[in-house]
């Protein structure tokens, strides 16, 4: 089955539509974005998410202890880190016992592990901002436990599946009606295509 990260949660009734329709993983944008919330916010809403579904800091370029305290702040389960972060700031993340997700874009190391990472998410050029790309351009090149985002939706999710074969998708943009306004409907039918494809 293919693993369904939803992204970019700022609202209860969100975060209780996404674990009831089957996600697999929950992101909070920690980092500068239309998205951002606190990690005082993220922790009231990880608190509301049963402990078989991931919960996720999302992170862009701070430094690594920038990134340890607001994730035990929040008490999320997984950092994810964007950006050209060396193989140092994951390995100065370890001991915190969080899963580590590497996020990059097509141009990477695309083997999930390379940077001793747990999740790899291989994304657009330019994270959140929904822009879709040739995804069947990383089919065979990325290996291991990774995730195709960029751009997603509940009407191209399933064309995407086929095209580079993930093991897991991730969407924000594509279950918004307006930049960090999710919508309970896209995200009942993102979850819903995807396990229809996978
Ligand atoms: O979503 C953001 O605003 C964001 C900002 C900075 C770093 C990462 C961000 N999002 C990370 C995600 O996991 C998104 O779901 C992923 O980039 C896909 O976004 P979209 O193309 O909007 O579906």
């Amino acid at each position: 089955m293919v693993y369904v990260k939803i992204c970019g949660l700022s609202e209860p009734e969100h975060v209780t539509t996404a674990v009831e329709a089957g996600a697999d993983a929950i992101g909070f944008v920690m980092t500068r974005s239309p998205r951002r919330i606190a990690p005082e916010r993220a922790a009231e809403l990880a608190a509301l998410v049963p402990d078989h579904v991931l919960t996720v800091g999302v992170f862009r370029g701070e430094d690594p202890d920038t990134v340890r305290a607001a994730a035990l702040a929040s008490g999320v389960r997984a950092i994810q880190l964007h950006g050209r972060h060396p193989h140092g700031d994951f390995t100065a993340l370890k001991d915190l016992g969080l899963r580590l997700i590497r996020a990059v874009d097509a141009e990477a190391d695309l083997r999930c592990g390379a940077y001793d990472e747990d999740l790899l998410l291989v994304d657009a050029p330019h994270a959140g901002s929904g822009q879709a790309w040739d995804w069947a351009a990383v089919r065979g090149r990325a290996s291991g436990q990774w995730l195709l985002a960029g751009g997603l939706t509940p009407a191209n999710v399933a064309e995407a599946i086929a095209a580079a074969a993930p093991w897991g998708v991730d969407v924000s943009s594509g279950v918004e009606t307006a930049p960090g306004v999710k919508d309970p409907a896209l995200i009942r039918a993102f979850l819903e295509t995807v396990r229809r494809a996978g």
